[in-house]
């Protein structure tokens, strides 16, 4: 695990988008495609920005690129709160990936088949394969919760399924995730992570005791050696 400390958030993004961008050169060196998880909520927006133009944009192949979520937020798609409505609008509406090769999570049935569904799916691209997807991109809430995995629900601990949805009360809403198993299996994962109001609940992921039901983020363990945080310095600033 490396631990990538940028001054501003701007340089956090920067620094992110010039490892995206090799690491997805890199791959697509030696395999026909490269597969990725974006995250939702606020912290990728400049980091989406960056890809979608020059010069990043320029030097990935999107035609090859297969896109999924790791979470999504059980809104309609036009929903301002919908994490792939902002994928689209800050990313994918800018470059070139084909329709067919992105899989938003579906809100439009119900929960639970939306996530059987896409859990099916996700098996048909990545079974049989030494990894699943080539880089699952990861934010973290203020208390330490990353996809849709929040502090004290079951879905933290789910060991078996790829996906997973559930009821939750204290957004009122369901929440529709991958899970720990697939991305500690991942080829590469990188989590990005500003602004002060993480800190305590960042230093405790990172340096406390391993409590997984409150810091859901200390669940995601991946094997591979490219895994990288990338931090502010104000996120960091309890390291
Ligand atoms: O609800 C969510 O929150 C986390 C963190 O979002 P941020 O706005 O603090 O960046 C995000 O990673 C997740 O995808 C999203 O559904």
């Amino acid at each position: 695990m490396n631990i990538n400390i940028a001054d501003t958030p701007d340089e956090c993004a920067r620094e992110a988008a010039d490892w995206i961008t090799a690491y997805a050169e890199r791959v697509l060196q030696t395999r026909d495609r490269f597969t990725i998880a974006l995250s939702g909520g606020s912290t990728p927006v400049a980091l989406h920005k960056l890809l979608a133009g020059a010069p990043y944009r320029d030097r990935i192949d999107w035609k090859r690129v297969h896109v999924f979520w790791g979470d999504e937020r059980y809104v309609p798609f036009d929903d301002e709160k919908n994490n792939a409505r902002m994928g689209f609008e800050t990313l994918l509406n800018h470059v070139d990936v084909p329709s067919e090769q992105i899989h938003v999570m579906d809100t439009t049935l119900p929960p639970d088949t939306s996530m059987a569904d896409y859990g099916a799916l996700l098996h048909r691209y990545f079974d049989g394969h030494e990894h699943t997807f080539d880089l699952v991109i990861l934010g973290m809430g203020d208390d330490g919760h990353t996809l849709s995995l929040f502090p004290g629900t079951e879905v933290v601990n789910e060991e078996r399924d790829w996906t997973k949805a559930f009821f939750l009360p204290q957004q009122d809403m369901f929440r529709l995730t991958i899970t720990a198993p697939v991305v500690n299996n991942a080829a590469a994962v990188i989590f990005q992570v500003e602004g002060t109001k993480k800190a305590d609940s960042l230093k405790e992921v990172l340096q406390g005791d391993y409590q997984p039901d409150k810091y859901p983020s200390q669940r995601i363990k991946p094997k591979t050696k490219d895994f990288v945080w990338f931090l502010d310095k104000a996120a960091a600033s309890k390291l």
